[in-house]
């Protein structure tokens, strides 16, 4: 039941009202891009694209913010917030929150770089009539939610039980060929003297990232060692090289059934990106709240 027209009517302004508020967000500071990107998929895993990762505390909503995967972690709230309120001041009451997030990923897709010679990313077409919901749960966030030192079984039941294949999941984990994680999600990996990290990388790594707990906890790494502002496939090619970041990258690669996903998108960046942005659309179909179902949040954080 979503459509890419639906605010044609009622609000004709609103993706080029998102997408300016997007990009001036990005211009400011370069990873709101992957930040963006990683919002909509923490909403889309916990109830469906129904912005509950945006409902703050309150005596009726127990937040999605402050579960382990998200605390102190995700970020873009106040950049969802501007948008939201730039698309109010044209068309009061119209545009849920749901959709602001589909669109901002999409839009940070397509301007993740401003340089001239790194690859933007994918882009898409969004579909829309997301409503936003009135209740938010931060035990589903929190059984969700993937973790970095889930292996490959547990990443590929999670992603299967929103409808998403192994390649769906192996593709938007290719997300992670921007931004930055911090040093607590790593530590365990790059300590660990296994045989599935690059030595190398791991030394490397470890400079930045002291040994002990909680030292260092929040010191940030990039996700792709070699480009981490472009939208391309070097993310698979660590990965061939053991010098994925987080475990629950490399173990993508590992011996398992993934292997060949990764080498085929190692080795075809177009493939990767037709397959990203089929998977984002598939993902941004969790779930919706459509009709008279959920609501229209006049401020995304809270229930109207
Ligand atoms: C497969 C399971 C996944 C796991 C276990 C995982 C885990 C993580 C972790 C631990 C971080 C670093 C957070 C921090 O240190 O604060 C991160 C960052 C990120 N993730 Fe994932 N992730 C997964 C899949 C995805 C997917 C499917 C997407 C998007 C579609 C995504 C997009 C991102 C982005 C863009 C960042 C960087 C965010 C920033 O710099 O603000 N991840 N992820
Ligand atoms: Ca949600
Ligand atoms: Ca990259």
């Amino acid at each position: 039941q979503l459509s890419s027209t639906f605010y044609g009517d009622t609000c004709p302004n609103a993706l080029g009202t998102i997408r300016t508020s997007i990009r001036s967000a990005i211009a400011r500071e370069r990873r709101m891009a992957a930040s963006l990107i990683r919002l909509h998929f923490h909403d889309c895993f916990v109830q469906g694209c129904d912005a509950s990762i945006l409902l703050d505390n309150s005596p009726s909503i127990t937040s999605e913010k402050f579960v382990t995967q998200n605390n102190n972690s995700v970020r873009g709230f106040e950049v969802i917030d501007e948008a939201k309120s730039a698309v109010e001041n044209v068309c009061p009451g119209v545009v849920s929150c749901a959709d602001i997030l589909a669109v901002a990923a999409r839009d940070a897709s397509e301007y993740v770089s401003q340089c001239r010679y790194s690859p933007r990313g994918p882009s898409w077409t969004v579909k829309l009539g997301r409503k936003d919901s009135t209740t938010a749960s931060a035990s589903l966030a929190s059984r969700d939610l993937p973790r970095f030192a889930d292996g490959l079984q547990r990443l590929i039941d999670l992603f299967e039980s929103k409808g998403l294949s192994e390649r769906d999941m192996v593709a938007l984990s290719g997300s992670h060929t921007i931004g930055q994680a911090q040093c607590v999600t790593f530590r365990d990996r790059i300590y660990s003297n296994g045989s599935d990290i690059d030595a190398g990388f791991a030394s490397t790594r470890r400079r930045n990232c002291p040994a002990t707990f909680p030292n260092g906890n929040g010191n940030l790494a990039p996700l792709d060692l070699v480009t981490p502002n472009s939208f391309d496939n070097n993310y698979f090619r660590n990965l061939l090289q053991k010098k994925g970041l987080l475990q629950s990258d490399q173990v993508l690669f590992s011996g398992g059934s993934t292997d060949s996903i990764v080498k085929d998108y190692s080795r075809n960046p177009s493939t990767f990106r037709s397959d990203f942005a089929s998977a984002m659309i598939k993902m941004g179909d969790i779930e919706p709240l459509t009709g008279s179902a959920g609501i229209i949040r006049r401020i995304c954080s809270r229930v109207n």
